[in-house]
């Protein structure tokens, strides 16, 4: 039987760690012999990554933001994600719906009513009465003014990263808000640590669910 495709995604304030080890996490599932889809939010697609670049870069209002961080997604998820799914490949997403909840959300302080009804619409399935969801979230936790520093080496701020640091305090605590309501679905990394010890918890929070096998268990 082919393996079933996984959906995962990964989350966090800008900085936070994200990109450091999803390459590290798609090596490990390419050494396990499956085929790995790294892909990005907003972004993914043609389509996505114009409307990526509008909402980087150009002022609007936050219904606006949301309704494009949505539209990019949709076609993300009908160009990208489900097929890659239907394939029984492995999906490395950096960034998803959390992302808008977090940022629009709690961050802009944009209705999360209407965000929890376009996740509704958008990631609705023509096969099941359940939405799409990722089958884990990575939360990689970190203090703002610790991102911050880490960013002021890294480098230029784009229209998210220069906001000052109590949007990012709301941004975390949006985070914080939808790992409450969905436990099961999320992995929460104590990320102000050097890079192994955070790897360890990513790698760790994949082995308990089985998805890898235990570092150095394999014959
Ligand atoms: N555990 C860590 N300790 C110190 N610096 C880190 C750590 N993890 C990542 N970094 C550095 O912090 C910056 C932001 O990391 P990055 O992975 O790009 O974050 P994100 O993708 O979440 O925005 C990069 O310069 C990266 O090299
Ligand atoms: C997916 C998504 C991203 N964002 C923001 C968060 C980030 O600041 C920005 C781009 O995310 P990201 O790709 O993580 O940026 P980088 O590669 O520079 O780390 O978009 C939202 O505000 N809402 C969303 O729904």
């Amino acid at each position: 039987m082919p393996a079933a495709g996984l959906f995962f995604t990964f989350e966090g304030i800008d900085g936070a760690g994200k990109s450091t080890h999803i390459a590290a996490l798609a090596d490990a599932f390419t050494a396990e012999g499956r085929v790995v889809t790294l892909t990005r939010e907003p972004g993914g697609t043609p389509l996505a990554e114009k409307l990526r670049e509008l909402v980087l870069n150009d002022a609007m209002d936050p219904l606006s933001e949301a309704l494009l961080m949505f539209a990019a997604r949709r076609d993300h998820l009908q160009q990208v994600i489900e097929p890659a799914l239907a394939r029984g490949e492995v999906v490395l997403c950096d960034r998803f719906t959390d992302a808008t909840f977090a940022y629009q959300g709690s961050g802009r302080g944009f209705d999360l009513n209407v965000l929890r009804q376009l996740e509704n619409w958008v990631q609705a399935r023509p096969d099941s009465p359940q939405i799409r969801q990722p089958d884990l979230t990575v939360w990689f936790d970190l203090p703002p003014e610790v991102a911050a520093q880490r960013l002021v080496a890294a480098r230029m701020p784009d229209r998210f990263e220069s906001q000052p640091q109590a949007f990012f305090e709301r941004v975390a605590s949006g985070y914080a808000q939808r790992m409450q309501a969905s436990p099961e679905r999320f992995a929460r990394i104590a990320s102000d640590l050097p890079r192994e010890a955070v790897w360890q918890q990513v790698r760790q929070a994949f082995e308990q669910r089985n998805w890898l096998p235990p570092e150095g268990g394999r014959a």
